[in-house]
């Protein structure tokens, strides 16, 4: 018999209001473990700050996000939290990298926070994290702006997962690469994903990466969830914002299973 699915992230009745401004009403949502579920939406739709607040670094206005059934909200010197913020990486889009410390350094700064391991050990993890994404140990002590794009973005991974954590939030992962490097991005987090036995929330605005990874996609307008699911039941449901979103590439999607198309980017609507 089948189990119901553990939630490992669950938001309930979650309102956003800057201001007058409403972002969020009452967004209802469930991250399964183990899934890929990408946010999409608008520009100013709320899929960062939605994202920001799965991370407890920002507060719904009204509502709940537990995470690993418990609340993020109870400030830096609830241990609880602390235990939530090592259970989970996160790649954000910008910033990716700490300028003024090497890739090792950067890969061995949230092990080094954690306090109770020593250098030795360091050193090891951080080579075993540089070999999972296929960065070779000469490149170690480079400096980020000896890096090339492609590079940047897979040492910021590694240091995502030091901590081997059980949930990645990927913030517009592939932005900025071009389609080759953006493609073996992708095809490195499948591959990390199953090792690691990851569950991943994603943002992105390229089409080529929502395809390639997501079980499940939720897409924000009218400041809720209008629609959460799989592409193939997403992609057809009756909304604007959804009729232009996928319209580019409606036919490829028809053709999805038995090609192995090439996706092209296209530009958000508004
Ligand atoms: N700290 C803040 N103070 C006031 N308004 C904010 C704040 N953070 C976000 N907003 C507003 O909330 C709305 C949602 O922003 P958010 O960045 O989450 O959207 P988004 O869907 O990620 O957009 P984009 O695709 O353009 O990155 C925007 O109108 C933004 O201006």
């Amino acid at each position: 018999m089948m189990t119901n699915p553990e939630c490992i992230i669950e938001i309930e009745s979650l309102y956003t209001r800057f201001g007058n401004h409403i972002v969020h009403r009452d967004i209802n949502l469930c991250v399964y473990r183990g899934e890929v579920l990408t946010l999409i939406g608008g520009s100013g739709s709320g899929k960062t700050t939605l994202l920001r607040q799965m991370l407890g670094l920002e507060e719904p206005s009204q509502g709940s996000v537990k995470v690993f059934g418990g609340t993020r909200s109870n400030a830096a010197t609830n241990p609880r939290r602390k235990n939530i913020h090592s259970r989970s990486g996160v790649l954000f889009q910008q910033g990716a990298l700490f300028s003024a410390l090497t890739v090792f350094d950067n890969i061995a700064l949230p092990l080094r926070e954690l306090h109770t391991l020593s250098e030795d050990m360091i050193r090891d993890l951080v080579m075993v994290k540089l070999n999972m994404v296929a960065i070779g140990p000469e490149h170690a002590n480079k400096m980020p702006a000896a890096l090339s794009g492609g590079m940047i973005k897979r040492v910021a991974l590694a240091r995502a997962l030091a901590l081997d954590p059980e949930i990645l939030f990927l913030d517009e992962p592939t932005a900025g690469l071009d389609p080759e490097l953006s493609e073996s991005f992708v095809e490195l987090v499948l591959a990390l994903r199953s090792e690691m036995d990851l569950t991943i929330v994603m943002v992105t605005h390229d089409l080529d990466t929502l395809v390639a990874l997501s079980d499940r996609i939720a897409v924000l307008a009218d400041q809720q969830v209008v629609v959460i699911g799989p592409l193939d039941e997403v992609y057809r449901f009756p909304h604007p914002f959804i009729n232009s979103y996928f319209k580019s590439i409606r036919h490829k999607i028809e053709q999805q299973n038995n090609s192995e198309q090439t996706w092209k980017t296209v530009p958000m609507p508004s």
